[in-house]
């Protein structure tokens, strides 16, 4: 999944290590494994006007010289999202 050049809605939901969001692959017009759909969904109730935010589940460290920390602001927050 590649939002550089195109994209909708969904490339603005930031992370956060406690998220309102999950997300899950369906297969809504083909069951060909390689192009799910990336659907999200609530794991919560969501006061109207609530951020949505996910999990990145990045692995830190996996990117070599990279480091993004995290400012989601949650009382688990890891600190870093890679
Ligand atoms: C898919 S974009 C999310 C939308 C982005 N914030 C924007 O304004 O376009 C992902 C980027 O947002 C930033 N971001 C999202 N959640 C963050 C967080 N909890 N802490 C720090 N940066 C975050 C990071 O730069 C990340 O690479």
């Amino acid at each position: 999944m590649d939002a550089k050049g195109s994209g909708n809605i969904g490339r603005y939901l930031n992370h956060s290590c406690m998220p309102n969001v999950f997300v899950q692959n369906v297969f809504v017009d083909t069951h060909d494994l390689r192009f799910p759909w990336v659907a999200f969904f609530a794991q919560t109730y969501i006061i109207a006007g609530t951020e949505l935010t996910w999990d990145y589940n990045y692995d830190i460290g996996s990117v070599e010289g990279k480091i993004k920390y995290c400012y989601c602001g949650s009382l688990k927050c890891r600190g870093r999202l890679l």
